[in-house]
């Protein structure tokens, strides 16, 4: 397959009102891929999970030494790399990063409720993250670094993950931004105008949260909260109802026998 038709076709999945390069695959897996690495992550023995304040972590192939170190020479196991990462490869992605693939993948879980506190990734990884999502929906807000005269954290952009979607984050975003999901039994005002990949999601999905502004306006018109005059700014609220999978694809830049590993990849 010419390069050429690659990068143009990564292109079209590009999220245009974020600054940088950041792109959103809505659907990248199946319904049916997804309950498939759901099974392969749930039915593992608890001492898999590491318990972490708000959230539950696996690692794969293993987690790093100190020093950053990818202790292994190993791959990420058959389930991890088929079909996400070979996919991702069609797109092109891996290919500047240091060993040309994903050799590290974060498994995070989020019961509804809990979430992780704005942070940057740092100078681990070669600068680009790929996540898919699975089993529900979930907002990662990205913020500026500096705070604002306030001391207060500035949001600067949301990004709606839909469950088997693929987001890769890169340059600017990656690099001069903050990320977090807030602890949150709701995500709120999620609409056309607040969320900065609304154009990439799904149909069904735009259609539903349409549906749902129309009826959360009709419900406060009825009530009396919204004048009759006045317009209906808000976005939907939407419940998280079901835990939130992520798969964090990234490229280690210090990998112990980086030889073997290359055979073995
Ligand atoms: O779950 C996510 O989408 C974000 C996870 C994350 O930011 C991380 O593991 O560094
Ligand atoms: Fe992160």
């Amino acid at each position: 397959m010419p390069e050429i038709f690659e990068v143009e076709t990564l292109e079209s999945y590009r999220i245009k009102s974020l600054p940088g390069s950041a792109f959103y695959i809505p659907d990248f897996i199946s319904a049916h891929e997804e309950q498939f690495l759901l099974e392969k992550i749930i039915n593992v023995p608890d001492s898999r999970w590491t318990a972490l304040s708000h959230r539950r972590l696996q690692t794969y192939p293993t987690q790093l030494l100190k020093g950053s170190i990818l202790p292994t020479a190993d791959a990420l196991p058959t389930w991890l790399a088929i079909p996400c990462v070979s996919r991702m490869k069609q797109f092109g992605i891996w290919n500047d990063s240091p060993h040309l693939t994903a050799n590290h993948c974060l498994i995070n879980r989020y019961e509804p409720g809990e979430g992780i506190m704005p942070h940057e990734d740092g100078d681990v990884y070669y600068p680009m993250v790929a996540t898919v999502s699975l089993n529900d929906a979930i907002v990662l807000d990205i913020y500026r670094k500096e705070l604002n005269a306030g001391g207060e954290r500035v949001l600067a952009h949301r990004i709606y993950q839909e469950p088997r979607s693929l987001l890769i984050t890169t340059d600017l975003i990656y690099t001069d931004y903050l990320h977090g999901i807030q602890e949150i039994t709701i995500d709120k005002n999620i609409g056309p105008s607040t969320i900065s990949n609304w154009k990439n999601l799904t149909f069904d999905t735009q259609q539903r949260v349409l549906h749902q502004i129309g009826q959360q306006q009709q419900e406060e018109r009825q009530t009396g909260i919204l004048p009759d005059d006045r317009m209906y700014v808000k976005g939907a609220d939407i419940p998280r109802t079901k835990d939130r999978i992520s798969l964090t694809f990234r490229d280690v830049k210090k990998v112990r026998n980086f030889s073997a590993f290359m055979r073995k990849s």
